[in-house]
């Protein structure tokens, strides 16, 4: 038999980022189709945003030294010198001593430093009584102050998410420059694996849940993914469908037979598929020890543990980051873990990661992580799970009380 030389956490990724770089192919998009998509540009603005000074409330636009000592017992008075219509330039100016009504959102007329709100003043006959003072810059936004011209507005490797859309909306931009999106393909393999619709089972079967699973979470980082089917163990038919499949994406991703066991053959498919091969087989965590990363030709290939919570965990750690780099997103625009304190010692073997699948619960203002036992094929562990707490490989163990950091796992 076959032994691994297992790899620690850190060298994996260390890895992972030698072998994995992006294919850096990029396309124009329109910025509706952009969500979801890295940038390969750098943005920087070519306005300002907003253009013009603008009141975020409904209220008078005044020189905010006007309005020093108003109070509702000793109001300051203010000439009313007119309106500023929405949409539309503010084309008279604020004087000494006067106020002009403008609406939220409005533009603030030349000499005006602030607003008044209405709710603080009153109007009597084209006189403005003030109750209140406004400090100069209260309520308004000032022209640039939300992306100032020639600013670098986004770098590229950033994710657009609906803000980052939002703000490339603010300065007209109706197409960005993106990586192309990528194509992952999965194979299950397994002689007990049947589709999932299979609607009666016979002894021995088990229905796929990795392909969703997988593809699930490849589709939550943008990725759509190719499903090729079940394949029995058997070398030839494994090798040709993984060939097949392989040949139409950018990144193959096999579950099952990662082990080392008499019909395992992952590693030998994998092999079969180009240089330079297997990288990593056998990772220093649980679960999931018999992970397989290779690289065949430019595409990397995964090869997950076929128990469900294993594969789903694996992928959510090393495919995640595989794919990521491939699509080219800059791994420190990654927001990854939260802290929560755990509820129960758990010990830990030293030199091992583990990753414990946990509820997430807030009492008294703070968040704690509680941990859901169970083995790692069983996929309800993830169902009652809403996080993962990672134990890094120098901790023999965590205890009650400690703040651990979590993966949210939505
Ligand atoms: N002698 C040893 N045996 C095992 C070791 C070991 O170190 N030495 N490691 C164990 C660990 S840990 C894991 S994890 C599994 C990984 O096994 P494989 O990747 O070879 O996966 P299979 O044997 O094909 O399947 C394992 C398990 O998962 C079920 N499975 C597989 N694919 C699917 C699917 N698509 N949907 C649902 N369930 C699936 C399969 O029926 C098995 O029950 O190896 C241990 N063994
Ligand atoms: O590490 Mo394996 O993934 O426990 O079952």
């Amino acid at each position: 038999m076959q032994f691994f030389k297992v790899k620690t956490v850190e060298e994996t990724f260390t890895l992972i980022d030698k072998h994995v770089k992006k294919i850096g192919v990029t396309e124009k998009r329109p910025l509706e189709s952009a969500l979801g998509c890295i940038i390969a540009e750098d943005i920087t603005a070519r306005e300002d945003v907003p253009g013009f000074d603008r009141s975020t409330v409904d209220g008078y636009a005044v020189r905010a030294e006007d309005t020093f000592g108003s109070s509702e017992s000793m109001p300051g008075f203010l000439t009313v010198a007119g309106e500023v219509r929405m949409g539309e330039a503010a084309s008279f100016p604020v004087g000494f001593g006067e106020a002009v009504y403008v609406p939220t959102g409005g533009m603030l007329p030349p000499g005006a430093n602030s607003v008044i709100m209405i709710e603080h003043c009153e109007e009597i006959a084209g006189l403005l009584n003030t109750y209140k003072q406004v400090a100069p810059g209260e309520n308004v936004i000032r022209a640039g102050e939300d992306i100032r011209e020639g600013e670098l507005l986004l770098s590229e490797g950033t994710r657009l998410r609906p803000q980052e859309i939002g703000a490339l909306a603010s300065l007209g931009i109706t197409h960005v420059r993106v990586y192309r999106s990528l194509k992952a393909g999965y194979l299950s393999s397994g002689d007990e694996i049947v589709p999932f619709d299979t609607p009666e089972l016979k002894i021995g079967q088990i229905r796929d849940i990795n392909y969703l699973t997988i593809a699930g979470l490849a589709k939550d980082w943008g990725i759509d993914v190719i499903y090729g089917g079940i394949v029995p163990d058997d070398y030839e038919e494994f090798r040709l469908k993984a060939f097949e499949l392989y040949n139409q994406v950018d990144c193959l991703i096999l579950s099952g037979g990662s082990s080392v066991g008499a019909k395992d053959y992952t590693t030998e498919v994998i092999q079969s598929l180009g240089d330079p091969g297997v990288y990593v087989h056998g990772i220093s965590v649980k679960p999931g020890k018999p992970t397989i990363l290779a690289m065949a030709g430019e595409k990397p290939v995964i090869g997950l543990p076929g128990h469900p919570a294993s594969a789903m965990i694996i992928f959510r750690l090393f495919g995640e980051r595989i794919l990521k780099n491939l699509q080219g997103e800059n791994p420190e625009h990654r927001p990854d873990r939260i802290f929560a304190r755990i509820t129960k010692n758990i010990p830990s073997a030293p030199g091992r990661s583990d990753y414990i699948r946990v509820r997430l619960y807030e009492k008294d203002g703070e968040w704690w992580a509680d941990p859901i036992i169970g083995k790692s094929g069983l996929i309800t562990t993830l169902v009652k799970s809403g996080g993962i707490v990672e134990i890094i490989s120098e901790k023999e163990g965590i205890a009650q009380g400690e703040y651990v950091p979590v993966i949210a796992t939505r």
